[in-house]
């Protein structure tokens, strides 16, 4: 399997070398050359399979010859081997057409694990065959960075710097980053947005002088096997729902577009889906750009679900190449209009590619509320704020009653006790396996929200490569 570059010009990977790259060297995020497609049959052939198995053999294609079937199996079993449910990500049903698909049974509570736990085995495998050091530089608003953290915390190859947004994530995702105490992570809590802390980790990656020191690399989903890991789970509800031979709809909270692409990825490889809904917060940059193609990033409106507080969405970038007509050149082009002016508009084409498959709704505060009381009051769900926007696009969506709409259930409630409490006036427990969270040492440094001063706090810290 090669991988290419949404911009054209950067060099086409193997499936390792992508992983480590993270991002690609011409700014743009990397894709296979050509999707693989499943047939029916083989679909209805994973039907039942264990979440490793099924794993496993839906990342086959796009792993290549980087690893073996056998190896491959052996990492999902591990990864998924820490996840606090039997079937890794269950399924719930809440009434006759909606349901919810728990992606939030991983060690640090959100969707976020699935990927990352992987990651950090693919990591450990691919830098074993070289002795190299690799800087991982991330961005997040609140649940990649614990996510990356669990999963890299203590490993002898790697450091991991995490830029998250000073007082603007819950206390739980704060903490979940700032008391892992483990040598090679650091924490710094930047002032500005988490699409500041993300454009500084790009820019990062363009610095040649940080690049030829370091071997840097990503966690957020501009790395493309977050992706990959993320296609599994849209395979394992829909073939539980009756795929291949019923479609099911997805909706999806959405932020930086990375699991809702994956959807998107797996919709390409052949699994029925009937659409693909893209929840957003008030940041409604996504629901603009397609309703009416105006992709133009506001400021970023602080909200009860902090993890979508994003205005400029990475993995917008590989639906606009690929639903686009992949003209790389056309791209980077657009691409650097945007970056100087905060503001685009889609191509025909883009609007008619993205339209084939996907629609979108905006949730406003109320509206979120009313979603998390609806679940509480309806059905006994307690859903976390970004689940219920999620939800509240599903229930207003236009879809035939007799095909079954999935809402992905991205984070557990616990992490945000209080927002889940206002609306519910239910206060939901922290899981065991958090432990004691509360009782932690913290440890994190603040940064003025500034490009030179967190590149120098990286490079007074981090080993330079081989
Ligand atoms: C809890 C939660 N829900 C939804 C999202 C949105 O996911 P994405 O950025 O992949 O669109 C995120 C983070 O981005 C998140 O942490
Ligand atoms: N919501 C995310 C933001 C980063 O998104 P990513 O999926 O690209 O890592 C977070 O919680 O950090």
């Amino acid at each position: 399997m090669e991988y290419v570059s949404t911009r054209g010009s950067a060099p086409a990977l193997d499936f390792e070398h992508v992983t480590l790259a993270g991002l690609a060297s011409d700014g743009g995020l990397y894709l296979p050359r050509a999707w693989p497609r499943f047939s029916a049959a083989e679909i209805a052939a994973l039907r039942g399979l264990p979440y490793p198995q099924l794993a496993a053999k839906v990342m086959q294609p796009f792993v290549g010859e980087s690893l073996s079937p056998e190896r491959l199996l052996e990492l999902c079993e591990q990864a998924y081997g820490r996840f606090a449910h039997a079937a890794v990500t269950p399924l719930v049903q809440l009434d006759e057409q909606n349901w919810v698909l728990e992606l939030f049974h991983g060690p640090t509570l959100a969707f976020k694990d699935v990927a990352l736990q992987l990651l950090g085995l693919l990591f450990e495998e691919f830098l074993s065959r070289r002795s190299d050091h690799l800087t991982i530089v991330g961005a997040t608003s609140g649940d990649t960075g614990s996510a990356a953290i669990d999963a890299l915390a203590g490993r002898a190859q790697v450091d991991v710097f995490m830029l998250h947004p000073n007082g603007r994530v819950s206390d739980v995702q704060r903490r979940q980053m700032t008391t892992v105490l483990a040598p090679n992570v650091h924490n710094i809590a930047i002032d500005g947005s988490f699409d500041d802390a993300q454009a500084m980790v790009k820019r990062m990656f363009a610095d040649s002088e940080m690049t030829g020191r370091f071997r840097i690399s990503a966690v957020n989903s501009i790395n493309w096997a977050r992706l990959m890991a993320q296609v599994v789970y849209y395979f394992a509800a829909a073939l539980q729902l009756g795929a291949p031979e019923r479609k099911v709809a997805f909706a999806v909270p959405t932020g930086n577009f990375g699991d809702v692409f994956a959807g998107y990825v797996a919709a390409q490889m052949g699994l029925p889906i009937e659409q693909l809904i893209v929840a957003t917060n008030v940041n409604d940059i996504l629901h603009r750009a397609l309703t009416d193609g105006d992709y133009s990033a506001g400021t970023v409106t602080p909200t009860a679900a902090p993890s979508m507080d994003i205005q400029v969405s990475s993995n917008f970038e590989r639906l606009l190449f690929d639903a686009g007509g992949r003209d790389g050149a056309a791209l980077a082009e657009q691409m650097r209009g945007f970056e100087a002016s905060k503001a685009m508009r889609l191509t025909n084409a883009q609007r008619e590619g993205a339209a084939a498959l996907f629609t979108s709704a905006r949730a406003d505060a109320k509206d979120m509320g009313e979603a998390m009381r609806w679940a509480w009051e309806n059905c006994g769900e307690v859903l976390d704020p970004h689940t219920a926007i999620g939800l509240h696009a599903a229930r207003a969506a236009d879809i035939a009653a007799d095909v079954p709409v999935v809402t992905l259930a991205t984070a557990h409630p616990a992490k945000f006790r209080d927002a889940v409490e206002r609306a519910t006036g239910t206060r939901p427990h922290l899981p065991a396996r958090v432990g004691d969270l509360f009782a932690r040492e913290e440890r994190y440094d603040e940064l003025p929200g500034d490009y030179e001063a967190v590149r120098a706090y990286v490079a007074g810290l981090a080993t330079p490569s081989a």
